[in-house]
């Protein structure tokens, strides 16, 4: 099964999505119940009575993210970051099951690779910046490229999640140029990102009608805004 979603997502990635080196290298994935002082997510449970009825509904808060439509002129390139996602490979590995997969996990049977993402630029929205602010530094750490604020072009505010996690989440556009390129980009601290390219013709194949992508609704959201307003 997943040598067929390898090989599926393989279709859908432009060539030189495909073809770079793998990201990193993951040794070992296990899996544990999360702690009581986890930082970045809260479960919890609401509870309302509506139209004379109680109901109950599980909650997990999450951080409101900024992500960015990101186009250099120079080369005419979408920018977008590949990155292994823990919670895509959690999803892959248990299906629509809650049951915590025990042990080691058999990185043969499931290779990290199958969770790394093609995403648009974006972060957390951090609480003591604005959102353009937010994502002013995420284009800077993720991406290498410096831009003023004022280049970020708001494009939709939306809610992700919306059945059980709902974070605000905030699209910009941004056209960048060679000359703003400042550093390789690629992450701070531990992050391991990579930079990635797509031709407007590349962009278009990613997300033709019918294809599986890698990324959340947001690579989805990003790149058909583009090619609806900008192409
Ligand atoms: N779940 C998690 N558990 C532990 N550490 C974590 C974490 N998420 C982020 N971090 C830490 O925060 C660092 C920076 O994260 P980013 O700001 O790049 O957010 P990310 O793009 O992961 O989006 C993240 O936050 C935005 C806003 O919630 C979401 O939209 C997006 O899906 C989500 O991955 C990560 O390298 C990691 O150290």
């Amino acid at each position: 099964m997943f040598k067929y979603l390898i090989a599926r997502a393989s279709r859908h990635l432009s060539t030189n999505v495909c073809q770079s080196a793998p990201l990193s290298d993951i040794t070992k994935v296990w899996f544990t119940p999360l702690p009581k002082d986890a930082k970045w997510v809260a479960p919890l449970q609401m509870h309302y009575i509506e139209n004379g009825m109680k109901k109950d509904r599980d909650i997990v808060k999450i951080f409101n993210g900024v992500m960015v439509v990101l186009f250099n002129v120079s080369r005419q390139k979408l920018i977008y970051v590949r990155q292994f996602r823990p919670a895509v490979y959690h999803g892959l590995i248990t299906g629509n099951s809650f049951e915590m997969p025990k042990g080691c996990i058999d990185l043969v049977k499931y290779p990290p690779e199958i969770a790394v993402t093609l995403e648009p630029c974006a972060g957390v929205a951090e609480l003591n910046k604005s959102p353009q602010e937010s994502a002013r530094d995420e284009i800077l750490e993720e991406c290498g490229y410096d831009v003023p604020t004022e280049s970020l072009q708001l494009i939709y505010q939306y809610r992700s999640g919306v059945g059980a996690s709902s974070a605000a989440q905030t699209l910009f556009y941004c056209e960048v140029c060679d000359e703003q390129k400042v550093n390789a980009g690629g992450g701070v601290h531990d992050e391991v990102i990579e930079v990635v390219d797509l031709s407007i013709e590349e962009a278009k194949e990613y997300v033709k009608t019918g294809a599986t992508v890698s990324g959340g609704p947001s690579t989805l959201l990003a790149t058909l805004w583009f090619l609806s307003n900008k192409a």
